[in-house]
């Protein structure tokens, strides 16, 4: 099989390079059938409704629109803001889960559109986690740690991967997306699951579920996430596999601990794998997380280990018609999360995932009618931003951020970070540069002045890391000076300022930087310090991500901000 297969490269939107690979025949005869399919179901079968999807058995159509959507939200990501507001539990609106996976070739078809009344009554409308047919030890463990209400994409992914469809969520920084997955995952495996069976999942030799990250950081939050609504009596149920930690122990407690969920970074569970002391070919899921980062060029061969590892190829099993449910269960999942949909992210999709959907807050429509937010490069000059980058991208965002930017010379750009902060009263900042020999001399140059900070890179061994990370989580560490490192899934609540001290290389490092603070419905600020040259790279981002930067300055302990060239200034009173 390895021998049929031919690498080549993509270059997507002028700047990310996608090592993609090609089964010469196969692929070519999948994508043959399904252009096929699709021009057939388009013209032919119309559109795909919540029945198709499985959601509820009759909905009238009023349009011929291409999605299913209702109104975008305007600021927290739940679709409630008081329990006042909550509706009792309908569990009637919740169709029974079929067991065997829909054969989605006849079931999603094209699109349709719904009115707002009739999305309301459908269970991506889900007020309550109650209402959304988990398992009843589920729901239990989700009250015990504080959590009812779910969040909008919370809301709209888990009916859609409970009912076995491959999925691409994206929502932007901080809304939930690790839940989005983790629950409807925990419904089907691990003690909290519907009719779980001690005895027989003992006796199960392989994982049920592969979960894979970019970073440590992610990859043990994710853990940690798992283990929260475990409980720690089944804390072994789910395994970490990430870099930097000792291999040996990592496969002595895949032995003896026989877990059902791994979640770890791209390496370890390739290194792993191909030792075969990891067993994935009956997996049930694969959850790719920051999957637009674990397309890099850099995880290029670990992912290749994993996707043709991990369960089966789904699309290869769906060829046949007359596959039986239970040989149709045995196929893999695959769940892929982001923030920002690059085109890469949908190439991968339609490659690694069967027919997949795309699910974002209150909205779920084939991947193949989504327009893609490109990653456009800030240094190569382009006057062409595509509506679908900028939609893209400034989805990715938290709605209640503030941006500003800030001119500064290069030797005065700390001096103006300190006073950004002070202006600003931030208790948790995160200041982001390109190069790690320079975090040390701003971390010097902040204690100096009396304000607490530590850096963050992937230099700092595993140990080093997890205690800057604690004492930032902790209030011990003010300010967090880091790299691209934690621009990706670090959650830390208390964060409420985000400082570019370096200007992000795109709009899309941009948002995953940004989306530090701001998480969950919370306020949060960022500014980009720039000097003079760089302003026409600002307001490239500014149009590329649909928002807008206010010019700002700090003077006499205050936020003064322009908001045209020429205006006005105004000082913002705090
Ligand atoms: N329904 C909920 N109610 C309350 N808190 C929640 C809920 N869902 C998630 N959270 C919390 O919100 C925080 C952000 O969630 P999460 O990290 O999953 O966001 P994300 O969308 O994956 O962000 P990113 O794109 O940055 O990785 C976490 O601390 C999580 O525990």
């Amino acid at each position: 099989m390895l021998a049929s297969m031919s690498t080549r490269l993509l270059v997507c939107n002028g700047n990310a390079l996608l090592l993609r690979k090609v089964w010469c025949f196969s692929e070519v005869a999948r994508i043959h059938n399904h252009v096929r399919f699709r021009g057939r179901a388009d013209s032919l079968d119309g559109p795909l409704t919540l029945e198709s999807l499985g959601f509820k058995r009759k909905l009238e159509r009023e349009s011929t629109d291409k999605s299913i959507e209702v109104e975008k939200p305007k600021a927290a990501p739940y679709a409630v803001k008081t329990f006042s507001e909550l509706e009792k539990p309908n569990a009637a609106n919740i169709p029974p889960k079929t067991k065997a996976k829909p054969n989605r070739r006849s079931e999603v078809k094209a699109v349709g559109v719904k009115s707002s009344l009739e999305i309301e009554a459908a269970p991506f409308a889900a007020k309550m986690f109650s209402e959304l047919d988990l398992p009843p030890l589920l729901i239990e463990q989700l009250d015990r740690v504080g959590l009812t209400v779910p969040t909008e994409v919370q809301s709209t992914a888990i009916p859609t991967i409970s009912k076995n469809h491959d999925v691409v969520i994206q929502s932007y920084t901080g809304s939930g997306k690790t839940l989005a997955y983790l629950l409807p995952i925990l419904a089907e495996v691990g003690p909290l699951s519907r009719g779980f069976d001690r005895e027989e999942a003992e006796k199960k030799m392989g994982i049920e579920a592969v979960i894979v990250a970019p970073s440590r950081e992610l990859g043990m939050q994710i853990v940690r996430e798992a283990e929260k609504l475990l409980g720690p009596a089944n804390k072994k149920v789910v395994q970490q596999l990430v870099g930097g930690a000792n291999r040996s122990r990592q496969e002595e407690a895949l032995k003896k601990n026989k877990p059902m969920i791994v979640v770890g970074t791209p390496g370890r569970i390739a290194e792993i794998s191909a030792a075969g002391k990891l067993h994935t070919h009956g997996c049930r899921f694969l959850v790719l997380d920051e999957v637009d980062e674990l397309l890099s060029f850099n995880f290029r061969e670990d992912m290749h280990r994993i996707v043709e590892h991990v369960g089966k190829r789904s699309g290869a099993v769906l060829q046949s018609t007359k596959q039986s449910p239970l040989a149709r269960r045995s196929e893999r999942q695959t769940i892929m999360v982001s923030a920002t949909m690059p085109f890469s992210v949908i190439r991968a999709a339609r490659s690694w995932g069967c027919d997949p959907l795309l699910v974002r807050a209150k909205s779920v429509i084939p991947l193949e009618s989504a327009p893609a937010s490109g990653s456009v490069s800030l240094s190569a000059p382009s006057s062409q931003t595509s509506s679908a980058t900028t939609q893209g991208t400034s989805e990715s965002l938290p709605p209640l951020l503030k941006h500003y930017y800030c001119v500064s010379r290069a030797q005065h750009k700390i001096d103006t970070m300190r006073r950004c902060i002070h202006a600003l009263d931030a208790k948790s900042v995160i200041a982001f540069m390109n190069h790690n020999k320079r975090l040390k001399d701003v971390v010097f140059k902040l204690e100096a002045r009396g304000m607490k900070a530590a850096e963050l890179h992937g230099d700092l061994g595993k140990l080093a890391r997890s205690t800057v990370l604690k004492k930032f989580k902790d209030g011990e560490v003010r300010v967090l000076v880091t790299n691209e490192l934690s621009a990706r899934g670090l959650d830390v609540a208390e964060c409420d300022l985000v400082v570019n001290l370096d200007l992000p290389t795109d709009s899309v490092h941009y948002a995953h930087r940004a989306g530090r603070t701001g998480r969950l419905g919370r306020k949060g600020n960022v500014v980009t310090i720039c000097e003079e040259p760089e302003i026409f790279v600002v307001k490239k981002l500014q149009r590329q991500l649909g928002i807008p930067f206010q010019a700002c300055e700090f003077t006499e302990g205050k936020l003064v901000v322009s908001e045209e060239e020429g205006a006005a200034k105004n000082t913002i009173l705090l």
